[in-house]
């Protein structure tokens, strides 16, 4: 195995690597920009609704799959209708070279393939309740970039939703990646810190997350769905 060193990378458990700072101030600047262009369309950033009636207080919009409690859809039913975007080349190449970094392992990412990507804004009171990410056919690792204001993520085990958990601060420009015997931990984000992103950043208010994952489901060609069977979030 190659070993890549990176400063400051922390393993908060068996699977699970914390990176702070990984992406640099520009490279910040640029996905951010991304980021605004995704949320307006094809399909706009919304706020999704459980299947409980409750309406997430923290707003997404998908590219590759349309993500919502608690399935992956090519088109996005539960808000135009319309095809998502697709993933740029570049933005699979950044979760590759995540999960190589988060890994240290190179392999590890070159065969990463991520196929969904879900850009979740927070404003400064919204939160997201300990869930885990289940939807996806697939172990393959989840990789989480963190912008603007920091928040506490707590980052727990795969059993159950209370103890024993960490609680880690993701600030502006920090890689999070959960793959392994962490791939199915539950993991939630009780708080956003308003005001405590770096003003040059330009995100006056607010923070953004964008995670990968791979589906397990673009290998099929009719371009069916096919429905999940993990459907106990109803918590998020
Ligand atoms: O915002 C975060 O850091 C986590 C987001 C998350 O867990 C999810 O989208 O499933
Ligand atoms: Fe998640």
């Amino acid at each position: 195995m190659d070993t890549l060193f990176t400063p400051g990378r922390r393993e908060i458990g068996d699977g699970a690597v914390h990176i702070p700072g990984w992406l640099d101030p520009a490279q910040q600047r640029r996905l951010l920009t991304a980021c605004r262009e995704w949320a307006r369309g094809p399909v706009p950033m919304r706020a999704a609704t459980l299947p409980s009636g409750h309406r997430m207080s923290v707003r997404t919009v998908c590219l590759g799959w349309h993500w919502q409690p608690y399935r992956y859809t090519r088109t996005a039913g539960d808000v135009n209708g319309a095809r998502v975007a697709r993933l740029p080349p570049w933005l699979i190449q950044l979760g590759k070279v995540a999960v190589a970094t988060a890994f240290e392992d190179r392999a590890a990412g070159t065969s990463y393939q991520p196929d969904a990507v879900l850009v979740n804004f927070y404003d400064g009171h919204a939160r997201m309740g300990m869930h885990r990410d289940a939807d996806e056919q697939s172990a393959d690792p989840v990789v989480s970039l963190s912008l603007g204001d920091a928040c506490l993520f707590r980052f727990g085990n795969a059993e159950t939703r209370g103890r024993p958990y960490v609680d880690v601060t993701l600030a502006s420009g920090d890689l999070f990646v959960f793959g392994g015997p962490a791939r199915f931990a539950y993991h939630g984000v009780p708080k956003v810190y308003p005001n405590t992103a770096a003003p040059e950043l330009g995100l006056t208010n607010g923070r953004v997350n964008i995670t990968m994952r791979v589906t397990g489901m673009s290998h099929d060609r009719q371009g069916r769905t096919s429905p999940t069977t993990r459907r106990e979030d109803e918590n998020r």
